[in-house]
Parts: structure tokens; C-alpha cells; sequence
């Protein structure tokens, strides 16, 4: 099993696992080493491209297969040959010299009977279907000249009905960013192999790509192993046995008891959502503390909640060293300044497991590593949950310059000790051993004010219940996508709390 003894989540990657372009490299190596050919990889490679074009379209279809001058490309001339025995009119293009074709590549262009035609508007705009084999994992720089002018013909093509399928990537997409490196085909589904790359997951990259195939192509799981890639897609697979259900046997405090801490009387809508938020995921009790004027309003929310006068720090570091706490969230709307720090300090000196949002993230924004010092000296799990803003306050410059999304949340994770959540349409959860997953069941109705506090919620009432920092992120994460496909077009914050009963009703996974 994949990166065993890493703890559980790690158990059930193995199918989610993301490889980066060089790791795929070094999979492909493994596996010639081991006695299969590349040429048989490339045969495979082709062979998975043309099938899924069979299955879709029509004897007869006009198929221009638009190839580069790398294995890329070589796999586009297996397709073309695969596709032209299999009955399409097939035109090959090809951007470069056939003579400077080397490697596998070469003995595929060679194998190809038909035609060698230069790239050409017409040639691509005259397609029903259109293959793009230009760059995949090899893309190494921005592309300009003429492969930029052929990246953009095949959108035009799309445009104009044609559909488009990428080979491994979409090219100018770079496979381990997601970042468009000049100019990148948009299309309508991408033929990926062995596993998918960081690029189809993350933005803009996911866009581009369309709809993912993994293909076989006879790279073995064992070498993952050796490998051991550090990204996953965020599957219920990784944590459906932490899913809260209530037992039998439970009582109120089986499900932990969290504490939100709410801002003052013009900003308690944040601290209600993830309040709510926190009950409805299936803590136990949930305390919202709140200054004497905003109490009120607090209270009139939902009765199930508890309420605590709370008009200073102190006070708070009262409240919160109620020894049955198992979860406590801070950061929606609570302020920036010396106040709400000292309330994270008092937070992260307790035994309970700590989301840190918003105005808790922004507050330490001159004096991070202050931060990371308490995160990092608790037992108890931190979960901070920053959206791009807030991460750069934070984190500044995580991962250092080109990083992905993926290499900044890691290492944010890394340097904070704490468990991290960048959000986004394409929400990475870090872990401080480095270990990542991306989300991507979000759909962007989410982008609403307040959707972030009721993830926050979600969070710690999965917390609250004992679920490890690691696991209740993603599930939190999940769930909090999913509420907002239950909630679906015009959803409010608030439709997203009433979502999650719902979401626990029908859980991802079959039980
Ligand atoms: N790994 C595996 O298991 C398997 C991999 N397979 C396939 O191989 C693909 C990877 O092949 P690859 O490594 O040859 O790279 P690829 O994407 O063809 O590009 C390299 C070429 O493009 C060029 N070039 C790059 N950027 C450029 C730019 N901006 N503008 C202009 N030129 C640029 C670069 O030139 P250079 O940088 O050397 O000057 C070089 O000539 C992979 O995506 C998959 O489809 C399968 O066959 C089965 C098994
Ligand atoms: N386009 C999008 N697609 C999917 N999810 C999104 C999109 N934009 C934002 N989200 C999600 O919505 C939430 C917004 O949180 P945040 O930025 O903190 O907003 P707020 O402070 O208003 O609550 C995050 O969980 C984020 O991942
Ligand atoms: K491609």
C-alpha cells in the first residue's frame, strides 16, 4: 500500500494519487526498466486516445490529429493510425520536422502510412474532432510562434462546433501548476495516463482540461511506492470511515462541545453561520461567546445554540478553559488587533482543536512565526483556513516564486505546523508532513459572503467530535461543497448551513 504507516489517510490514496510531470517521468523509467518498452507505453498511450474517440463519434468523422515534436506527439501519431484502421478520415499535422523526431516518437511517425501535413488553420478549422498532441508533460517554456498560432486555431476550431480532445494535457497547461504558460487549448475532455497530473485539478488548468480520463496503460501501482507523490484529490475514500454519525449508545457530549467566538453587534452574521454550521455537522453543543450588545441577536439565531457574554479576552480565556471543549473557532468577523490575538493565544493554550479563519489569520499578519511558534508547540490539531488574500498576509511568498497552489499550501503547512486550508474554487489541504489534497466537488455558487465561515463551522464541528485536523479539513471541505450543490443556484450562506442535513443524510460513499 501507498506510503503505508503515514497514518490513515494516506491508505486509501493510492487511485487519487496526482503525479507532477517529473514523477510520471520517473514512473514511465520504472517501468521500461522493469521490461515493458516506451514504444509499448506509446502504443497503449495512442491506443487509450483513439478508443475514446470511437466511443463518441461516427464512423467517417473528420479526425485532424495536430502533433509536437516530442512523446507527445508520438502519441498522436499512433492515435492518427489507430483512428484512420478504425474507419475516421484522418489528417495529421505536424508542427516541426519529421526528421527531428526522436525516440519512441520516431518509430511512431514512421509507423504512420498516411500523410505528414504542416500545421494549418484550414486543415484544423475543416475537423470534427480535433487531437491535440502538441506539448504535454514536457511543455518546458511559454509557448509562442507557431505552436501558439496552432493552440489558438484549435479554439477557434471549438469554437466553431469541433470537439477537442488533449492528449495527457491540454497543451500550454503546465501538468504540476495548472498555470496557462502563454497561450492553452481549451478542451473538451483530456486523455490522461496512469494517473492524473496537479494541472488537471488546479485552476486554470482544470478548465482547460475538460472532462479527465485515466487511462492504463501499464504502469503498475507498485511504483508508486518509490515514487511517493505528495497530492491527492480529495476523495471520500481518504476519510468516509471518520463520516459523524451519531451512536446508539451517544449523548449530547459524544459529539463534542465547540466554542465560536463572535465579533461585535455589527458583525455577528459570521460567527452565527459557523455556529450553525458546527451544530448542524454534528457537535454536540456549540457555545457562541459574543459582547453583551451582540448577545442578543446571537440568541434569536437558533435556540439550539448556547450563549456567553464574553467583552473581553480574559473572559474568553475563561470560557475556553472549560476542560469538556473539544473544539473552538475563531476568525469570522472578529477583528483585527491585539484583542483577537490575544484570544488565539488563549485558544491554541488550551487541549481543544483550533480553526483559525479570517480576522484570526489577518491579525498576525506583521508577526506570523509569533503564530506558528503556539501552532506548533500544541498537541491538538490547528486547522487555519485562509483564502487567497489572507494567505499571502500570512504566508507571504509560501513555496517561494512558481510555486503551485499546491507547493504554496504545503509549504504554509510545513512552517506553521498547523493543518491548512487555501481556498478557492480549487481548495488545497495541507498537511505539515506535506501531504496534499485538492479539492474539486466546489461548484461556484460558493462564492457568496459567508460561505467561508460556514466551512469554518463545518470544520470545527467535525473537530469537535474528535475527527483529526487532517481528515475533518477534507471532509470538511467535501461536505461544504456538497451543501453548496444541495443548496445549488442563488444559495445563500445561510441555505448552505440548513444543506449539511442533507449532505449527512446521503453521504458520498456507499455505506
Ligand atoms: N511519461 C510516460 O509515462 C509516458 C509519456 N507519454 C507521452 O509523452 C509525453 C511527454 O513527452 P515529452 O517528455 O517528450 O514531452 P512533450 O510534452 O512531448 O514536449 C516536449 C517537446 O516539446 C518541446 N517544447 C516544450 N515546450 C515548448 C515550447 N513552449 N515551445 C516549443 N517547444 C516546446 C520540447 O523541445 P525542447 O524543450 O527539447 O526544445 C520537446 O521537443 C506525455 O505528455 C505523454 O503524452 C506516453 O507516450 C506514454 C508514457
Ligand atoms: N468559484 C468558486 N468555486 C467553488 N468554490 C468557491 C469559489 N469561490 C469561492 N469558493 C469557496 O467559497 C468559500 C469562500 O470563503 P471566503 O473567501 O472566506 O468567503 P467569506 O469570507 O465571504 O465567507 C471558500 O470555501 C471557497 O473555497
Ligand atoms: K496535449
Amino acid at each position: 500500500m501507498v506510503l503505508e504507516g503515514e497514518g490513515s489517510i494516506f491508505a486509501a490514496a493510492g487511485p487519487h494519487l496526482l503525479l507532477r510531470p517529473d514523477e510520471m517521468g520517473r514512473a514511465d523509467s520504472m517501468t521500461i526498466e522493469k521490461g515493458t518498452s516506451g514504444s509499448t507505453l506509446m502504443e497503449n498511450a495512442g491506443l487509450a486516445i483513439a478508443d475514446d474517440v470511437v466511443a463518441r463519434h461516427r464512423h467517417g468523422t473528420r479526425v485532424t490529429v495536430v502533433c509536437g515534436p516530442g512523446n507527445n506527439g508520438g502519441d498522436g501519431f499512433v492515435a492518427a493510425r489507430v483512428l484512420a484502421q478504425r474507419g475516421m478520415v484522418v489528417r495529421l499535422l505536424l508542427l516541426g520536422d519529421t526528421d527531428r523526431l526522436t525516440g519512441d516518437a520516431a518509430i511512431a511517425a514512421k509507423r504512420w502510412r498516411g500523410t505528414i501535413e504542416p500545421v494549418s488553420e484550414t486543415a484544423i478549422m475543416a475537423a470534427d474532432v480535433v487531437i491535440d498532441a502538441i506539448f504535454g508533460a514536457g511543455l518546458a517554456r511559454p509557448v509562442e510562434g507557431r505552436a501558439a498560432e496552432a493552440i489558438g486555431w484549435i479554439n477557434a476550431a471549438r469554437r466553431g462546433g469541433a470537439s477537442v480532445i488533449a492528449v495527457d494535457l491540454p497543451s500550454g497547461i503546465d501538468g504540476r501548476t495548472g498555470e496557462i504558460l502563454g497561450i492553452a487549448v481549451e478542451a473538451d475532455r483530456s486523455v490522461t495516463f496512469f494517473r492524473r497530473k496537479p494541472g488537471h485539478l488546479l485552476l486554470p488548468g482544470r478548465v482547460n482540461a475538460g472532462r479527465v480520463v485515466v487511462a492504463d496503460i501499464g504502469i503498475k501501482p507498485s511504483v508508486l511506492g518509490a515514487i511517493r507523490p505528495m497530492a491527492a484529490a480529495n476523495h471520500p475514500d481518504l476519510w468516509k470511515d471518520k463520516w459523524p454519525r451519531k451512536s446508539i449508545a451517544g449523548h449530547k457530549y459524544s459529539g463534542g462541545s465547540a466554542v465560536v467566538a463572535c465579533g461585535g453587534v455589527e458583525a455577528t452574521g459570521a460567527a452565527r453561520l459557523a455556529a450553525g454550521a458546527a451544530l448542524r455537522a454534528g457537535a454536540g453543543l456549540v457555545t457562541v461567546t459574543a459582547p453583551g450588545e451582540a448577545l442578543p441577536l446571537v440568541a434569536g439565531f437558533l435556540a439550539a445554540l448556547i450563549t456567553r457574554r464574553c467583552d473581553d479576552p480574559d473572559r474568553f480565556g475563561e470560557l475556553v478553559s472549560d476542560p469538556r471543549l473539544t473544539a473552538i473557532v475563531l476568525g469570522p468577523a472578529l477583528g483585527v488587533g491585539e484583542a483577537t490575538r490575544q484570544m488565539v493565544r488563549l485558544a491554541l493554550g488550551t487541549a481543544a482543536a483550533v480553526v483559525l479563519d479570517a480576522d484570526a489569520l489577518t491579525s498576525f499578519e506583521d508577526d506570523p512565526g509569533a503564530l506558528f511558534a503556539l501552532v506548533r508547540g500544541r498537541p491538538a490539531g490547528t486547522v487555519m483556513t485562509p483564502h487567497s488574500g489572507e494567505f499571502r498576509r500570512l504566508f507571504k511568498g509560501a513555496g517561494g516564486q512558481g510555486a503551485s497552489k499546491l507547493d504554496a499550501a504545503r509549504a504554509a503547512a510545513e512552517v506553521s505546523g498547523g493543518v491548512v486550508v487555501f481556498k478557492g474554487a480549487d481548495t488545497v489541504i495541507a498537511g505539515p508532513d506535506g501531504f496534499c489534497l485538492v479539492n474539486e466537488n466546489a461548484p461556484a455558487d460558493l462564492a457568496t459572503a459567508g460561505s467561508g465561515d460556514v466551512l469554518a463551522g463545518i470544520i470545527g464541528g467535525l473537530l469537535a467530535q474528535g475527527i483529526g485536523a487532517r481528515e475533518a479539513a477534507a471532509m470538511g471541505v467535501y461536505m461544504h461543497g456538497m451543501a453548496g450543490n444541495v443548496a445549488g443556484p442563488g444559495l445563500v450562506a445561510d441555505d448552505l448551513v440548513e444543506a449539511i442535513r442533507a449532505v449527512r443524510a446521503a453521504p458520498p460513499f456507499e455505506d
